[in-house]
């Protein structure tokens, strides 16, 4: 895996890196209030360097603040300590230097095209006949001539954000910061457009040749990027640097670039770090690491692909064979390394023992292992079940759980890791749910086998 400093980059048809920093973060930390009332830590220690005429992609699981960080550049957030400086000039409000994408396009409906791109240089003072001038040649850029006084909702989607580029570019900005742009596009749509922004990007004239760009999908930050940096989550830190030294156009079907693919994922799906001291914590349900959202049968369809295969397979290879595009096994890996049914090693997915028991196991058997490995394994199933077994009554609020779970994570993301511990707890059949009410129950039988077992007694 190539975790290294960084180190020359190799000349590429397409992009010219010079040394000079536009953005530079120093030190940054940030820290929220969570809702009841104590500090949620969600960057630390961030040291970035965004050169001019660099585009850099920034990967991460959801939550290890991409966004938080991406807002900081922008001048959107302020942080809890450290620096940002555009060129040399510290940032305390919005950056002058900067235009943001976004995933949702964020159009103001009631305004035609041309009116929506031409609002960042009303913002700026510029004076009509130059606006007008402007906003005509950037909506030319983007392929959009003849649509000027169409209304957001008469375009499609690849259409709306080509508008969302134009409004960007427009304004000229020197950093182009992108929050990721293609995520709610049709894939082949969303490949259109990243070869259109690569190419407005690397144009030799273009004011706008710096961008740092979020996303969740680690192709298109290896077809995109010059540098890749992985940020870890609890809180978010840069851990992992990797430079995509790849000529442009970059082939998704070469070695150099399935090897960077493999590498990237290895860092996003390996071990995860100790817990900063910050986050020591008595709480299992805080301590722990987000379960991943992963179907079930898709896990289980992944695990007997795995034992087919002899028990070890290349991560692209597995895609593949399962049609699947390699970002899109991401929840099912962390779901199979979560249960310790698998391991990652040098870019290979390899079944454990226990994990090729369960994939060769039949239907009833597979609930009794997945019951006995989730317990072991995911401490908020082990902890709801625990509670339940001590309830005379079997019976558990789930708002019990999602106050613990707040502690630590958002609103949204509790009440989605319930969601998940639900489903796997349903399908281990530890605990059944009624939504109506938001009650979490024993089942029958566990309960009138009396409730004095714990949390570990096997069922
Ligand atoms: N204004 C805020 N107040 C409190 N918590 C926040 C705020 N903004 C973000 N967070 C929390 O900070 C953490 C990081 O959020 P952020 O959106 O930056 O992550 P991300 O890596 O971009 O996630 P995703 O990939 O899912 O978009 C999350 O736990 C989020 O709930």
């Amino acid at each position: 895996m190539n975790t290294s400093a960084p180190t020359t980059t190799v000349a590429t048809t397409a992009s010219a890196v010079a040394d000079t920093p536009v953005i530079t973060v120093r030190g940054l930390h940030k820290h929220f209030s969570s809702p009841t009332g104590g500090v949620l830590p969600v960057l630390q220690d961030i040291d970035l360097t965004l050169h001019e005429g660099e585009i850099v992609a920034l990967l991460g699981k959801s939550g290890s603040g991409k966004s938080t960080l991406l807002r900081h550049i922008a001048g959107l957030l302020a942080p809890s300590t450290g620096t940002v400086h555009y060129r040399g000039t510290p940032v305390n409000g919005p950056n002058p230097g900067t235009a943001m994408l976004f995933q949702s396009f964020a159009l103001m409906p009631w305004l035609t095209v041309h009116q929506n791109v031409e609002l960042g240089l009303q913002a700026q003072g510029v004076e009509p006949v130059a606006r007008r001038r402007r906003t005509l040649a950037a909506i030319d850029m983007v392929g959009l001539d003849g649509f000027e006084n169409a209304y957001p909702k008469e375009l499609s989607g690849g259409m709306r954000q080509r508008v969302g580029f134009a409004r960007a570019l427009v304004v000229e900005p020197d950093v182009l910061l992108m929050d990721e742009p293609f995520s709610a596009l049709d894939v082949l749509t969303a490949q259109t457009l990243r070869n259109e922004l690569l190419a407005l990007l690397t144009r030799p004239e273009s004011p706008t040749r710096t961008a740092l760009l979020v996303t969740h999908s680690i192709e298109e930050a290896v077809q995109l990027a010059d540098r890749i940096l992985i940020l870890g989550t609890d809180p978010g830190t840069i851990q992992v640097e990797l430079r995509v030294d790849l000529p442009r156009p970059r082939n998704r079907r070469t070695r150099g670039f399935e090897a960077l693919i493999e590498d990237a994922y290895e860092c996003l799906t390996g071990e995860r770090a100790e817990l900063p001291p910050t986050l020591g914590t008595h709480d299992p349900l805080r301590a722990a690491a987000p379960l991943p959202h992963a179907d079930l049968e898709r896990l289980t369809g992944l695990l007997e692909e795995l034992d087919g295969r002899g028990g070890s397979v290349e991560l692209p290879a597995l895609a593949d064979a399962l049609s699947y595009e390699v970002d899109d096994l991401m929840p099912l890996v962390e779901a199979a390394k979560t249960l310790a049914y698998a391991r990652i090693r040098a870019g290979e997915l390899r079944l454990t023992t226990t994990g090729s028991g369960f994939a060769s196991a039949d239907i009833l058997t597979r609930k009794r292992l997945f019951a006995a490995a989730v317990l072991a394994n995911v401490p908020l199933i082990a902890t709801i079940r625990t509670l339940l077994m001590a309830s005379d009554s079997g019976r558990l609020r789930e708002h019990h759980i999602t106050d613990r779970l707040r502690a630590g994570f958002s609103e949204h993301t509790a009440r989605q890791q319930l969601g998940i511990a639900i489903t796997w707890g349903r399908y281990a059949e530890l605990f059944e749910y009624d939504a109506r009410d938001g009650v979490l129950l024993l089942p029958r039988e566990d309960h009138m086998a009396g409730t004095a077992g714990t949390a570990g007694d096997g069922r």
